[in-house]
């Protein structure tokens, strides 16, 4: 089965309207940024790259509102419709559900066949397997994403002592996307109780309890986990890095040596080399032009300047030293997410020498594309 097999319009409801207490920190883990773009645009992202989904309902806090307005702007987000969340993870999740009823305020938007329901600090979810949920969720009413305990479950007694423990293979644990047909979701919605809304936490319970529709369970990667404890923001930016290209622009001088230093690093890195006289005004340009072809750079760009010094004269060096002018640059590119990097290193005809700065350069340059990290941009770094 193929994306060809979704011939019926498909919808996906994000639940963003929690505050996220269990991160310790003011701001809800949903809108914590890395690299200068929200969690949640990240998963909102990888649900719209898919062609097959129509239509994405974003639920958020009603204080959270206008910066997810803001959000979607910013990061041109095309398929997105934001709607205030509840006092619960259900009652959100509920509220936009509603969108499509014919009840719901606004335009009409058109009724989905299925709505996939997942929770928008999940940003990894692929597309291959949202697809199995979809079309688990069209044939059999309800769908659900699961994955083996890590610990077993013990069920303990008033006094807080141990009462049994459940035999781990015979449980698993409930994740999400969730695939639900529209009218089976939204009637358990419409059926289910305040308790339910105010206590419950499995959608698919609701469809069973309410709809009488048995999910069918689909194991999913591990890559499916929440983002949940402030450990987890961590570790969502070190993916999110390492899934970025590793491309990035290197401008050299025009001499044959600094070129042909460029095509080396290019053999180790995947780098688009331009050469130019590397002047500042240049470079400004380039940055300028930037912001004229893409609106909203959804990642940092990196460009690296090379400065290869011929001589290692105290005076050539210093006259390379240009904090003021590429700081302020570079100051001007970040707000165009846009990281300028400049590295000095100087040509030495010793072989072993050069060999050594070399291996630095490529090292230091690999670090700033994998890093992105803005602290060091405008800083003249030596190899
Ligand atoms: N009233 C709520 C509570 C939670 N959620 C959303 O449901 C998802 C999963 O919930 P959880 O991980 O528990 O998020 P929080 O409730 O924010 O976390 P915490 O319990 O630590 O406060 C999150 O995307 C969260 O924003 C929601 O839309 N409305
Ligand atoms: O909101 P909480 O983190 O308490 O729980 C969310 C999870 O229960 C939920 O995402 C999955 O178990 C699937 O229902």
């Amino acid at each position: 089965m193929g994306r060809d097999d979704v011939d019926f319009p498909v919808a996906v409801v994000l639940p963003a309207a929690g505050t996220g207490e269990r991160t310790g920190l003011q701001t809800p883990k949903q809108f914590c940024t890395f690299l200068s773009r929200p969690l949640i645009s990240f998963t909102i992202e990888t649900f719209e790259r898919i062609p097959w989904i129509n239509c994405i309902v974003v639920v958020v806090a009603r204080e959270s509102h206008d910066l997810m307005l803001h959000i979607v702007q910013q990061f041109h987000h095309t398929k997105v419709k934001v709607v205030k969340g509840g006092t619960t993870r259900h009652r959100s999740i509920f509220n936009g559900l509603q969108v499509f009823s014919e009840s719901a305020e606004g335009p009409v938007i058109p009724r989905p066949k299925v709505v996939i329901i997942h929770d928008a600090v999940r940003p990894f979810v692929e597309e291959d397997f949202l697809l199995k949920i979809t079309l688990a969720a069209e044939e059999q009413g309800a769908s659900g994403a699961i994955r083996p305990l890590v610990s077993t479950v013990i069920a303990t007694t008033s006094k807080g002592f141990l009462d049994h423990s459940l035999e781990r293979t015979k449980y698993r644990a409930s994740e999400m996307p969730q695939g639900f047909l529209y009218d089976i979701i939204y009637q358990a919605y419409q059926r289910c109780s305040e308790s339910d809304f105010e206590f419950g936490t499995e959608c698919l319970h609701l469809a069973l309890q309410y709809s009488g529709t048995s999910a069918k369970l689909i194991e999913g990667p591990p890559t499916l986990w929440k983002v949940t404890y402030k450990r987890d923001l961590a570790a969502a930016e070190s993916i999110i890095k390492e899934t970025l290209s590793l491309s990035a622009c290197l401008i050299s001088g025009a001499m044959a040596e600094a070129v042909e230093l460029s095509s080396r690093l290019q053999k180790s890195l995947e780098l688009h080399h331009m050469t130019s006289s590397a002047s500042l005004s240049e470079i400004e340009e380039m940055v300028t032009g930037f912001e004229e072809t893409q609106h909203a750079l959804l990642y940092p760009v990196v460009i690296i300047c090379v400065n290869l010094c011929m001589s290692n004269e105290a005076s050539d060096i210093q006259k390379n030293d240009e904090p003021a002018p590429i700081m302020d640059l570079s100051m001007k590119a970040k707000e165009r997410n846009i990281l300028l990097y400049c590295v000095q290193i100087i040509y030495s005809k010793v072989p072993e020498l050069w060999e050594r700065s070399v291996a630095r350069l490529t090292e230091i340059t690999e670090y700033l594309i994998r890093d992105r990290n803005p602290v060091l941009t405008g800083q003249i770094l030596r190899a």
